[in-house]
């Protein structure tokens, strides 16, 4: 069965990590860019994770794991190397009532999965090969990135705020906001972004708008 894939708010939410090796690592990496409140329950951790502890971005147990470390959590990574504690973990999240479980080296026992992700601002790709790959995902994620340029952080935003005031527009109707969206998304405006000739992209949009507003549709 496919997974549903959605975009999920983690800010404060508490999520525990349990083992502190590369993989953990990763997961962790993702979990505080999305502001969760992150603990990590491990004896041993890399130094980026150790940084982490150290700055305060996220709470350190220098411990084996324990079921009770779970209690609190809605959302937890198994990620040791000891398949049997993975497995302990999966275990005491189900008696915890904990439903978002990810179980790095069961993907059958993962309620969710992590996706590899093109990240550029708000805008977000993400790749799933449904378990079938990681590496595919990961290819693919830097052929993504290659195409999707540093440009659309920007782009993004632009084209947020010209929908939220063509969106405002008490004089256009439904269809008129619509064609003067989809003439935003015209490439020529990504072009102006990319070789940041934001002013004249900025004019030209303008310009669109005072089109549409000034056209008699009746
Ligand atoms: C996308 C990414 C996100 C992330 O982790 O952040 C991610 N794995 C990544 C990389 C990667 N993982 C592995 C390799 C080595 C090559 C290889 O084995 O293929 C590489 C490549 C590398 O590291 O270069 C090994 C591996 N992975 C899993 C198993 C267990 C198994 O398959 O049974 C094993 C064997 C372990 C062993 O050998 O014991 C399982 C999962 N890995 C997933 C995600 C989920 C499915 C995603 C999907 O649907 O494709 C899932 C099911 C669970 C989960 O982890 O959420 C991230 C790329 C991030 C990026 O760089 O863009
Ligand atoms: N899903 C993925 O993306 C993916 C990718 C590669 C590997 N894997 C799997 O992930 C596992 C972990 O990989 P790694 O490279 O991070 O391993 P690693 O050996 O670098 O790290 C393992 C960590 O688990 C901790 N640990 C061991 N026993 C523990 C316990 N009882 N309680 C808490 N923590 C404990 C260790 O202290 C260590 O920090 C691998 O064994 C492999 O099966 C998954």
């Amino acid at each position: 069965m496919p997974h549903y894939a959605m975009m999920v708010n983690l800010e404060r939410k508490r999520c525990v990590v349990v083992g502190g090796g590369q993989v953990a690592e990763r997961k962790i990496a993702s979990l505080l860019a999305a502001g969760a409140d992150v603990c990590v329950v491990s004896p041993t951790c890399t130094e980026a994770i150790h940084a982490w502890g150290q700055a305060g971005r996220l709470t350190l147990w220098q411990r084996p794991f324990a079921s009770a470390d779970v209690s609190s959590a809605v959302l937890v990574v198994a990620a040791t190397s000891d398949s049997a504690v993975n497995l302990a973990v999966y275990e005491a999240c189900q008696q915890a009532g904990c439903p978002w479980i990810n179980v790095v080296d069961r993907p059958d026992l993962c309620s969710f999965t992590v996706p590899s992700v093109v990240e550029r601002g708000d805008l977000t790709v993400a790749i799933s090969t449904g378990g079938n790959n990681p590496g595919l995902a990961k290819k693919l994620r830097r052929q993504l990135e290659a195409w999707i340029g540093p440009e659309y952080k920007d782009y993004t935003r632009f084209l947020g705020t010209m929908r939220k005031r063509v969106l405002a527009l008490d004089e256009l109707d439904a269809a008129g906001k619509r064609a003067v969206l989809a003439e935003l998304l015209d490439d020529r405006f990504l072009e102006w972004t990319r070789s940041g000739e934001i002013e004249r992209r900025d004019r030209e949009a303008e310009a669109v708008v005072a089109e549409w507003l000034g056209c008699d549709r009746s």
